[in-house]
């Protein structure tokens, strides 16, 4: 098993995305400081195509590109946001996930240009987002408000904000942060507001199968309980089963006394249903626990909610 020189990244082209590649570099730089990076900037179909995700690639969408590069040779390693890599098929074949990184903020932000909170929003206030994850959540607990299309990269989402495209924004805090935009917060809303997507917040790193000595070097990267967490909720999606347009959340959780847990919800668009399922591991591995919990949504009902949504 060889020792690689040189590690080329691939990950897509947005701030953000090179904003994760730097803290991959970092923590590799202090982990292996023999081992030189480089960086191979791709864009992906969902950075070029502003318009519904499900009329493209849909789940996906910001992946392919970074896929072929890391299967053509082209580069050794892809850095990922998890929440975009679709967990209800395998990875792309001969490749694996060879480490997640600490998890950041799982949590979403609103971002009012005036400093209100989401309760203090007045009735026809313009949120934009295209996240049907956030507009049934929105629908539900705030039904007075208004959700646009919103598309693009935050920072541009930010543009179109402060040109007036819509009143308020909902974004993950950890991409805010990662931007260096916190400044823009107006809120952080707890999971109980809005539950959070499978895969918030965590930074997974894609390699070839067969380059043992590579994924070797950069699992040094990977965190024990963000394994746990990204496991049971990616194996609740694969479970589940959803597609592009179906309200789905799910957070896993690794408590202070280590104990693992997972909570799901799936909701229909309108909010009005909203089935949910909150399991601890015990003696279950992360996997099993992840199944567990969509078996229980599937017995109140989620596929039928799931299957009538439009797609
Ligand atoms: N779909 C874009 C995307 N993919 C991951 C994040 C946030 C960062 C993360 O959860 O790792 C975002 C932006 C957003 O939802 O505001």
């Amino acid at each position: 098993m060889s020792v690689p020189e040189l590690i080329r990244i691939v990950s897509r082209d947005s701030p953000m995305a090179l904003a994760q590649v730097d803290r991959v570099r970092a923590e590799l730089a202090a982990a292996r400081p023999n081992v030189r990076t480089e960086v191979v900037p791709v864009r992906t179909t969902g950075d070029k195509w502003l318009g519904e995700l499900s009329k493209v690639e849909g789940k996906g969408a910001f992946t392919k590109e970074v896929d072929a590069a890391l299967l053509s040779g082209e580069a050794d390693v892809a850095v990922h946001c998890l929440k975009d890599v679709p967990a209800d098929r395998p990875l792309p074949a001969g490749t694996v996930f060879a480490a997640f990184l600490r998890r950041d903020d799982v949590r979403d932000a609103l971002v009012h240009p005036g400093g209100l909170t989401l309760d203090q929003l007045a009735p026809g206030t313009r949120i934009g987002t295209s996240s049907v994850r956030r507009s049934a959540q929105l629908a539900a607990g705030h039904p007075h408000l208004r959700c646009v299309p919103f598309r693009g990269n935050a920072n541009r989402r930010l543009e179109k904000l402060a040109a007036g495209e819509a009143d308020a924004l909902l974004l993950a805090a950890s991409g805010l942060e990662r931007i260096g935009r916190t400044d823009v917060i107006s809120e952080v809303l707890s999971p109980e507001t809005m539950m959070p997507p499978v895969g918030a917040g965590i930074l997974a790193l894609q390699c070839r199968e067969g380059d043992t000595g590579l994924i070797d070097t950069v699992s040094a990267l990977g965190h024990p309980d963000t394994h746990r967490e990204a496991t049971a909720e990616r194996m609740f999606l694969h479970v589940l089963q959803g597609h592009c347009n179906s309200p789905i959340a799910g957070y896993a959780r690794v408590d202070r006394g280590g104990e693992l847990s997972l909570r799901a919800c799936v909701f229909t668009p309108d909010g009005k249903t909203r089935l949910n399922a909150h399991e601890w591991a015990g003696r279950l591995d992360p996997a099993t626990l992840g199944t567990s919990v969509a078996v229980s949504l599937l017995r109140q009902g989620a596929r039928e909610i799931i299957d009538g949504i439009p797609h």
